[in-house]
């Protein structure tokens, strides 16, 4: 416990001055708390010697008010100086460790944590910051009544100090039980937290695939039993805890008993004076209260010990860009210079001894069948992972001497697939700058070209777009990324362009907005569209995770081989979709015409 106490008070940080003022506020009035025993004891003592006056009663009764009313002015400070502390330290801790996310290798994420992360930030930290505080308060309490106590009993009598001694010790054998119980207890629940939560994430990620393939029943069984494996955990966890906690209660019942039996034996025996009895048969019933509730809060604290541990852990991560300083670049090209990358050491590698330049304010098209490693390219450029052998270069200065935060602000990333925060669309186009005002918003969204659909929905840029931007059409979301990214006025931009087929009308728009977003910028682009690939300064032929081609349109279709054959396939394609939708005009003109 004393080892909790410690990690409660790092964790404070700067607010543990605090904490520590507050312990001794609760110090003292637990020593206040005993005044009434004396008060009691003086009243007996006068009874006994048949020396009562009623002057004695005033006095009693006037230093057990005066103590009353002192406890409660320290209690009143006591709640002031800790109450929100615990909510404080834990605010500040989640804004921090979001803050550290942002700098985590992008692979601790898809290496199945996202439920233990899920689980530390919230279950975790909730349940310290609910309990953390009148835990610490508890247990300081806790241990100066079982100081104050001892003292006083054998100020009282040795004998009996004695006793209750033997009894404690007993209880502390019961207490490291209930506490090794904790120990092991503790570790299994997280687990099955961590599990339930990764279960219930999942299920919701992925809703609409369940539902549209009707297999609610299949998954919903997989959280369910996940569910079912939590409740049996805390079954379990309850028998396991049960004998050694109620053997630690029944230690303060027996000491209670056998105190009140000897008291009133040594008294008959003319051993103790009668107003010591008296005082230690009230006593009794209060003394143990406090440490009483230790064993409870022994599993509270291994509770909140475990998720202290999972949260350090997270603290433990190694950081991406730890040695990196921050550099301000002063030009924008990209290098690769003999890249070889695979997302995990026992995986194949996903690009082999690649090297490439994209000069500054080019446009760079990246092409290759699915699964060549194009999306690979672009997360290296941004570092979301780091490369194994090679470098990448960006402004001449290798990605992995910079900070993310330095190298990210010169990028601006467009994704195939765009994620909108469930908040106003004012709010997901500022995050590419913050600090914009109103007007720079909305300049943003007009070279975007999502301006006039923005203004037709009835709250204009205060409406709010559901999470992932669920109220917006895929082409809508697009515009919004693109207006977020022009915002941003980044020198670099990564560009995926969209596969899934958008209306004509729609793909206008975006190319126009995507045609704002370029200007002067230095263009790597993922490229899916024949025009844009044909548009493009420079493409890069990625096979198989290798650099198979190299050149512009014209040189690379001379050359033939892999690009020749994706250009015929994409033309063949286009061709199809061409006259599959003629058709389809013919049919609907010829139905028409009929009816
Ligand atoms: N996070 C990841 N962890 C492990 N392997 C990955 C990860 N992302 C991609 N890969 C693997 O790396 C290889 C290259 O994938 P990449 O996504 O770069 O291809 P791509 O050319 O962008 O494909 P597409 O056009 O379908 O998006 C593939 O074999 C893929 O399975």
């Amino acid at each position: 416990m004393l080892r909790f106490i410690r990690r409660m008070l790092l964790l404070a940080g700067e607010t543990a001055g605090k904490i520590k003022l507050a312990f001794v506020l609760s110090f003292v009035e637990s020593l206040l708390s005993n005044v009434p025993i004396f008060a009691v004891l003086y009243i007996f003592t006068k009874i006994l010697d048949q020396s009562i006056v009623p002057m004695d009663a005033w006095f009693s009764g006037g230093i057990m008010l005066a103590a009353v009313i002192v406890r409660c002015i320290l209690r009143r400070i006591f709640v002031a100086l800790q109450s929100g502390t615990g909510y404080d330290i834990c605010a500040r801790e989640r804004i921090s460790i979001g803050d550290r996310f942002k700098r985590f290798p992008m692979s601790y994420f898809t290496e199945g944590n996202k439920g233990s992360v899920t689980s530390a930030v919230s279950i975790d930290l909730l349940f310290i910051e609910e309990h953390g505080m009148g835990a610490l308060d508890k247990v300081i309490n806790g241990y100066i009544s079982i100081f104050i106590g001892a003292v006083l009993l054998f100020v009282m009598d040795w004998r009996i100090a004695l006793v209750s001694l033997a009894m404690s010790l007993i209880s502390l054998y019961a207490l490291e039980k209930v506490q090794l119980v904790g120990k092991v207890q503790s570790k299994i629940r997280q687990h099955q937290q961590a599990s339930l939560t990764s279960a219930v994430l999942e299920y919701v990620q992925g809703i609409s695939v369940i539902k549209a393939f009707n297999i609610s029943g299949d998954r919903a069984k997989a959280v369910k039993d996940t569910i079912e494996r939590t409740r049996d955990h805390a079954i379990d966890y309850e028998e396991k805890f049960t004998p050694p906690s109620s053997l630690y209660q029944a230690c303060f019942s027996i000491a209670t008993a056998l105190i009140v039996l000897l008291a009133t034996v040594f008294c008959y025996q003319g051993s103790m004076d009668m107003s010591v009895m008296l005082m230690l048969l009230i006593y009794v019933f209060y003394m143990y209260i406090p440490v009483k509730a230790l064993s409870t809060l022994t599993s509270q604290i291994r509770v909140m010990e475990a998720g202290l541990n999972r949260y350090e852990k997270l603290l433990n991560v190694p950081i991406i860009d730890k040695d990196g300083r921050d550099i301000a670049l002063n030009r924008f090209d990209i290098e690769f210079n003999n890249v070889t990358f695979a997302y995990a050491e026992e995986q194949k590698a996903a690009l082999t001894d690649i090297s490439f330049t994209v000069p500054e304010k080019s446009m760079t098209a990246l092409v290759g069948v699915s699964g060549s490693g194009k999306s690979t390219i672009a997360n290296l450029i941004v570092r979301f992972w780091d490369v194994q052998q090679g470098e990448v270069l960006v402004g001449g200065v290798n990605v992995k001497e910079m900070t993310c935060d330095s190298l990210l602000k010169n990028m601006s990333m467009v994704f195939q697939k765009v994620y909108l925060f469930n908040d106003t669309i004012m709010n997901n186009i500022k995050f590419g700058k913050a600090d914009a005002t109103f007007e720079e918003v909305v300049a943003a969204a007009k070279r975007a070209r999502c301006h006039d659909f923005i203004m037709a929905l009835e709250k204009g840029y205060d409406t709010v777009v559901g999470e992932g931007g669920s109220t917006l059409s895929g082409g809508e979301k697009q515009r919004v990324s693109i207006a977020r990214a022009i915002l941003k006025d980044a020198p670099i931009v990564l560009l995926d362009e969209a596969t899934a087929s958008v209306d004509p009308d729609n793909e206008k728009h975006i190319q126009l907005a995507i045609n704002e977003l370029v200007k002067n910028k230095t263009l790597v682009i993922i490229a899916h569209r024949l025009s844009t690939i044909r548009n493009a300064d420079q493409i890069l032929v990625i096979d198989n995770g290798t650099l198979a081609q190299q050149g512009t349109h014209d040189e690379l279709m001379k050359q033939g081989g892999h690009y020749r054959n994706l250009w015929d396939k994409r033309s063949m394609a286009r061709s199809w979709k061409i006259n599959a939708a003629a058709e389809l005009q013919l049919d609907k003109q010829a139905v028409s015409s009929t009816t």
